[in-house]
């Protein structure tokens, strides 16, 4: 065994949207990062092209939420339609409450840059990009990582306290774990196909899935003037034939595309996978987005589900590694998160069902039934706003449960307040990643928290002089919210998600910590500027 103590607290293996964002969450956490990432710069290809309010909501408490959103298409519709084109099913995803419009288009690299951007502000965070993760030894205090520089083929030596593999799909350090999955590859594959508009901006509107019997079709308007196509490769079909441009400009023609409107990016085949690792945590080492578990792409959750993983491991990580929180807190991520990925992952299955479908029968019968079912008001909000939309809450988990209270485990809604000082800024960016206790007046000393430092605030009327100690639910958000959930106090952790509530004059549990949440694990980096209304 190693007695020194490891250099770092973590090492990222991985740096696509998983890897990145756990780096900027760490970095602002005042934790000492490495991260290890083959590629020497950010790979071409966009492979995501969606993403949702919640992970907005995740990559506003690192502070790049509003500059991401300006290279993202947020509000566009989303249609089924049938081999003439016409729709008979018409999503128009609702807000959630996370403060974030319900559903965005993503132009992946630009994104990652934007990411890649935002860690430089931390210097306790070590890039090495170029680099090949060789082998990945633990033992009871430590992760010890042999990395290969490509550019001089030098060996390099990193030890830290835990190890995040964001290390994709194919995820070596899973393999070397050996731990398995559960689930199943899909026979289809799919030719995607990435072009860039010529003719000014895209002019169309939003995502079309045509759903031909002979071939569907996805049809995408992506930011920064892209487009994405894909197509499935059919069962007499060559893959090497439909990713040439001959038999791509084939497939685009019959949608009006031409060499003239648009240029082809590039066209790669992938499978779609429905796969979950069988364990999420293996002693100090933790698998995070696809690494963790792969989705079919029809919801457009699969990197979106990842860069949750992140928002839900990395305050417990840090929590952990200052003194704050018991190791154990750490089995939590899995037991939270695979639920909400296996329910997303059903729904993305769900939804290809009715994409994908090429029994020319049961497609006639698609179209009319969805045609009939959707006069029904409460089928077609259902369906429409996206109400089958998997909540973002748990069940079990570092939560405590006791009262019974049904606010426990949801995340709370994000509404604009006022602050003390009378700024209109969004909740989560003044509650600034602590765990904060939130009531409605009916204010108890609550000592075990007091004894923890946990900031107390009280949430007044929409209309209420600013005051110290309280915010003002300008929206007429929170006070609803929690009089919904007869809570009169929330005990809410890093990620706004409520640990404990209570009533009236029944107490809160205690607190999960073993020591006060105070001390930075580093020099701490002040976190990004809180975005305050216009
Ligand atoms: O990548 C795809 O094929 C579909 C992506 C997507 C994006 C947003 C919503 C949705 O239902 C699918």
């Amino acid at each position: 065994m190693n007695t020194e103590l490891p250099e770092y607290d973590v090492i990222i293996v991985g740096y696509g949207p998983v890897g990145v964002t756990t780096a900027n969450l760490l970095g602002g956490m005042g934790v000492r990062v490495a991260v290890v990432e083959r590629d020497a710069s950010i790979y071409p290809r966009a492979r995501a092209i969606s993403t949702d309010e919640e992970t907005i909501r995740i990559w506003q408490a690192i502070g790049l939420a509003e500059r991401l959103k300006e290279d993202m298409l947020a509000g566009r519709p989303i249609d089924f339609v049938d081999a003439r084109g016409r729709s008979f099913l018409s999503l128009a995803p609702a807000p959630r409450g996370n403060g974030h419009p319900p559903q965005l288009f993503i132009y992946q690299p630009a994104m990652e840059e934007v990411l890649r951007d935002g860690v430089s502000r931390y210097p306790n965070v070590e890039v090495l990009l170029g680099h090949d993760c060789e082998l990945v030894e633990q033992d009871s205090d430590s992760v010890t990582v042999t990395a290969r520089d490509l550019t001089d083929d030098r060996l390099r030596t990193l030890r830290g306290a835990y190890l995040i593999a964001a290390d994709g799909g194919s995820s070596p350090i899973r393999t070397g774990l050996g731990v398995g999955f559960d689930g199943r590859t899909y026979h289809d594959r799919w030719v995607v196909i990435d072009t860039k508009v010529k003719r000014g901006w895209d002019t169309v509107d939003r995502l079309r899935f045509h759903c031909d019997p002979a071939r569907p079709a996805v049809d995408c308007p992506t930011p920064l003037g892209h487009h994405r196509w894909e197509f499935p490769v059919l069962p007499d079909e060559d893959e090497q034939d439909l990713v040439s441009h001959d038999y791509i400009w084939r497939l685009l023609r019959r949608y009006g595309r031409t060499p003239d409107e648009v240029e082809i990016l590039r066209a790669v085949i992938y499978s779609h996978h429905v796969r979950f690792a069988a364990r999420w945590r293996v002693g100090r080492i933790f698998l995070a987005g696809d690494a963790a578990h792969a989705m079919p792409p029809w919801i457009g959750e699969g990197m979106s589900s990842g860069v949750r993983d992140a928002g839900n491991l990395c305050w417990k990580l840090a929590g952990v590694l200052r003194g704050e929180l018991p190791d154990d807190v750490l089995d939590s991520y899995e037991v939270e998160r695979k639920p909400h990925v296996r329910e997303m992952t059903a729904q993305a299955v769900r939804f290809g069902r009715i994409i994908t479908e090429r029994r020319p029968g049961l497609t006639a019968l698609r179209n009319i039934a969805f045609r009939l079912v959707m006069r029904v008001p409460a089928i077609r909000a259902y369906m429409q706003e996206a109400r089958w939309f998997p909540d973002n809450s748990y069940r079990k988990g570092l939560l405590d449960h006791t009262g019974g209270n049904r606010a426990v485990g949801k995340q709370l809604p994000q509404p604009w307040v006022q602050t003390d000082g009378g700024d209109r800024a969004r909740l989560d960016d003044v509650l600034a990643g602590r765990w904060t206790l939130l009531h409605t007046g009916q204010a108890r000393p609550w000592p075990a928290w007091a004894a923890g430092g946990i900031s107390c605030l009280q949430v007044t009327p929409a209309g209420s002089a600013p005051a110290p100690g309280t915010i003002v639910d300008d929206e007429d958000v929170l006070i609803p919210w929690m009089r919904q959930h007869h809570a009169t106090v929330l005990a809410l952790r890093p990620d706004v998600v409520v640990y404990a509530a209570a009533t009236g004059d029944a107490d809160l549990p205690r607190p999960p910590f073993v020591h006060p949440p105070q001390s930075p694990v580093a020099e701490q980096t002040p976190p990004p500027a809180a975005t305050t209304a216009p």
